[in-house]
Formats: structure tokens, sequence, C-alpha cells
């Protein structure tokens, strides 16, 4: 494991070993088995090319009445706990006695992205947002504190975690794309990355 800082952001590469990533896998799996993957509508009108769910009290969402976060997932179930694994990860990499009330599970097929975009749908950015990828790579580009200007790019791996807080909280991120092959830890390829959030 090496850890990494790129602008504000701490990269922990290699958090998870193989057999850690399975197990918080398995986790992911429960979760979608109660609250499947859907694709939201953005607030425009648009489809997301990622796919999403949640665990937690709450779940993050988007639709024609903008981003914010609800308490059941479309379908009227609320969402489904985080798994203690998952949970595990935010006590190692804050040390925070306050537990997340959101895990948001992004899926992203081969052809899906994520645009640069702030996580500011929280109620307290005091608290960091941890972020762990799992399958295949996928480039994650850093900005700045508002839109515009230089960015940064970065490939994250299974079993890399991000902890985006403090003076970068606020930061622009993105994926712009994902590596299609280049891990074997979903037998149906893609990428799966988990972002663990304070709401309220
Ligand atoms: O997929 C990632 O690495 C980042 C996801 C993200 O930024 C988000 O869900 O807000
Ligand atoms: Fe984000």
């Amino acid at each position: 494991m090496t850890a990494l800082r790129l602008r504000g952001f701490d990269i922990h590469k290699d958090f998870l070993n193989r057999a850690a990533q399975v197990e918080v896998l398995e986790g992911v799996r429960g979760v979608v088995r109660a609250a499947p993957f859907y694709r939201p509508e953005t607030p425009r009108g648009g489809q997301m090319s990622v796919r999403m769910t949640s665990a937690g009290q709450y779940g993050w969402y988007s639709d024609r009445r903008g981003y914010r976060y609800v308490t059941e997932h479309p379908d009227g179930q609320p969402w489904p706990a985080i798994p203690a694994p998952i949970l595990a990860i935010w006590d190692q990499v804050t040390g925070l006695d306050r537990k997340p009330e959101c895990c948001l599970i992004n899926y992203y097929g081969t052809d899906a992205k994520m645009g640069l975009h702030q996580d500011r749908d929280e109620a307290d950015f005091q608290w960091p947002v941890v972020s762990v990828s799992l399958g295949d790579d996928g480039l994650f580009r850093i900005g700045n504190l508002t839109r515009g200007g230089k960015t940064e790019s970065v490939w994250l791996q299974s079993g890399d975690v991000v902890v985006m807080g403090g003076e970068a909280r606020l930061t622009y991120h993105g994926v712009d794309r994902v590596k299609a092959g280049s891990s074997t830890l979903l037998p149906k390829g893609g990428r799966i990355n988990l972002t663990l959030r304070v709401v309220e």
C-alpha cells in the first residue's frame, strides 16, 4: 500500500488486498439484491451513464427535481444498511467517531463516465468523502475549488481508496473513462465506486 497526495486528495493505492476487495464486493452484492441499480435522470432530463444505488439511512438521488438525499429506493423500500466491511474502511482512513449515513454505489459499464462536479449535497462540509474503487481501472480527474482551470488525472484501480476532505472537500472531480478488461474482480467487467458520506 502506498499513499499519494494529489491536490489535497489522499489516494491510498492498494488499500484493499484481493481478499478484502472480495469481501467488500460481497457486501455490495447484498445491497444490490435488496436495492437494484437504476439509471438516474439528470435535472435537465437526460440519463446518467452511471447506474446507481445506495446503502445507509440516505441514498443520493437525482431526477428532474434536482440532486438530493432521499430515505427510500425508487421502488419505495428503505435503503439497506451499509455493510460492516465498508464501514470499516471509513473507520480506518478517517479515524472519526462520526459514521457515514450514505454509501452511494456507482456502477460504470465500459462506456460510462462522470463529468467534473463537486460533492455538495451534504449539510456539513467538515466531514470528508471516502471513495472506494473496485473492478476495472477508472481515469479520475481532479480539478480546482471552482469550475475550470488546469486538472490532473490519476488511474484509480481496484482496491484504491481516496479521501476527499479538508481544504479539498469541495474540489471538482470526475471520471473520464473506464479501461475495459483491466481487472478480473467483476466477472462481467466494469467498475464499481463506493462513496461514503456524512449527510446531515
Ligand atoms: O467514481 C468515482 O471515482 C467518483 C464518484 C463520484 O465522484 C461521486 O459519486 O460523486
Ligand atoms: Fe463526486
